[in-house]
């Protein structure tokens, strides 16, 4: 299936949709789980998505060669956890995996005392992991504003080192919330921590994982394109409700609820999820993804295709993810009269709205660069249009039943 034609929706609509579950929770448990040398038996909902099948499938095997595909937690994670588990190894993926950095960890875990090389360009994938014989730092620098599974990678490792480990972070903190999630769930196998997040510190000392059940939650960044199609739906009594979430969740990304009250959806907590319904939206919208990255695609394309005028900061890291999302945002906004426009260099830009949408090219067919983020968050756009989604499989990465469940509420052609 190369593309997918997704027909207009012509009815208002009310499902229930049973999500996926978090790669992001599931791929910190696995490496937990691992650490506190127990099956993943008492893992609880985990994922579907590919990153985390192929955490597990990694975890597991015995090949020398550790290819992740484009799985960018399972790279980072995985480095952390065969040099600690003082493993030979080969970590390897596609081509974009292996232009997306990781020389940051790399060099913390070599003052940590761990042998890795590089196999071809310097601070990149393909590496190899030689060994990691004893630990000869108990502290390490590292910058956090780069990619924070550079630190959620240390931190899971952390009390299993024979001194434990400071980091001390330097640079502004981005995606702040993913380091909180892997230190609750580090807590909740029993680890504790010391973090200092004016000082930048965070300590853990040598300790225990200590097994335990459990249950990972729904996934609120796929919860976004939920949230979307029902902004961008026509019909007011469209209403959706996402089971398994929770409000408090160790999830960043739940900041939908929040930003989406902004543009025209109201969320309300359920025993099994979240409702959402339709409340008017409002006409412009200023905010900081620098905790939220994987977000701006999903308010992109809502602020363009309502007419919202939105001006975003906080999206550099998007650049380095599994495409450029800035560049690849522009190109495809622009399909139908939108755009994100860089205002202040590296900082600041501005999402340029068109209402009605001004269509390029019929029929508006979108181009998904192997990124599973730009499949999903353009789809809602069948809310006001036909639109056409190239390489739709994308989603198996974070979400496979994504077109299953989208069926639910229109209809498409596969071709
Ligand atoms: O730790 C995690 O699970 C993630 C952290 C974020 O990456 P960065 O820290 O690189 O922003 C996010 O974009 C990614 O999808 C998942
Ligand atoms: C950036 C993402 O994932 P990763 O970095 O783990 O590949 C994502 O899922 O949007």
């Amino acid at each position: 299936m190369d593309k997918i034609l997704l027909r207009k929706s012509t009815s208002p609509f009310d499902v229930k949709i049973a999500l996926a579950s978090s790669k992001s929770e599931s791929n910190r448990a696995l490496i937990i789980n691992a650490l506190a040398k127990d099956s993943s038996e008492n893992l609880l909902n985990l994922s579907t998505a590919r990153d985390t099948q192929t955490m597990i499938r990694l975890l597991k095997s015995t090949d020398q060669t550790a290819d992740v595909i484009d799985a960018g937690t399972t790279m980072r994670f995985l480095t952390a956890y065969f040099t600690a588990t003082n493993q030979n190894k080969i970590m390897t993926g596609t081509p974009r995996m292996c232009e997306r950095p990781i020389g940051i960890l790399v060099d913390a875990l070599r003052t940590l005392g761990a042998e890795i090389e590089y196999l071809a360009k310097e601070g990149y994938p393909p590496l190899h992991i030689k060994g990691f014989a004893e630990q000869k730092s108990s502290e390490v620098t590292i910058r956090g504003d780069v990619s924070s599974q550079y630190i959620s990678a240390l931190l899971m490792i952390a009390p299993t080192l024979p001194q434990g480990l400071t980091i001390n972070l330097t640079c502004d903190l981005g995606s702040i919330p993913y380091i909180k999630m892997t230190l609750e769930q580090m807590k909740a196998f029993d680890v504790n921590y010391d973090a200092n997040w004016e000082a930048k510190t965070i300590k853990v000392l040598p300790s225990v994982y200590r097994s335990t059940t459990y249950k990972v939650e729904s996934d609120w960044s796929g919860a976004s394109y939920w949230y979307s199609i029902v902004a961008l739906s026509e019909f007011e009594n469209t209403q959706v409700e996402l089971l398994g979430l929770k409000e408090n969740s160790l999830q960043g990304d739940s900041d939908i609820v929040n930003i989406m009250s902004h543009l025209g959806v109201k969320s309300t907590f359920t025993a099994d999820g979240v409702l959402l319904t339709k409340i008017p939206a409002e006409t412009t919208l200023n905010w900081d993804f620098t905790n939220c990255p994987d977000l701006a695609q999903t308010v992109a394309v809502t602020c363009a295709a309502k007419g919202i005028e939105a001006t975003f900061t906080g999206i550099e890291s998007l650049k380095i993810k599994e495409t450029d999302r800035v560049l690849a945002l522009q190109n495809e906004l622009k399909k139908f009269g939108g755009d994100l426009v860089e205002v202040e260099k590296n900082t600041t830009y501005k999402v340029k709205s068109s209402q009605p949408l001004s269509i390029v090219n019929y029929p508006l067919s979108i181009h998904t660069y192997d990124d599973h983020r730009m499949a999903m968050a353009f789809a809602p756009l069948a809310m006001m249009i036909d639109v056409t989604i190239e390489e739709p499989n994308v989603v198996v990465k974070s979400y496979p039943s994504f077109w299953t469940d989208l069926q639910k509420i229109i209809s498409f052609d596969n071709f």
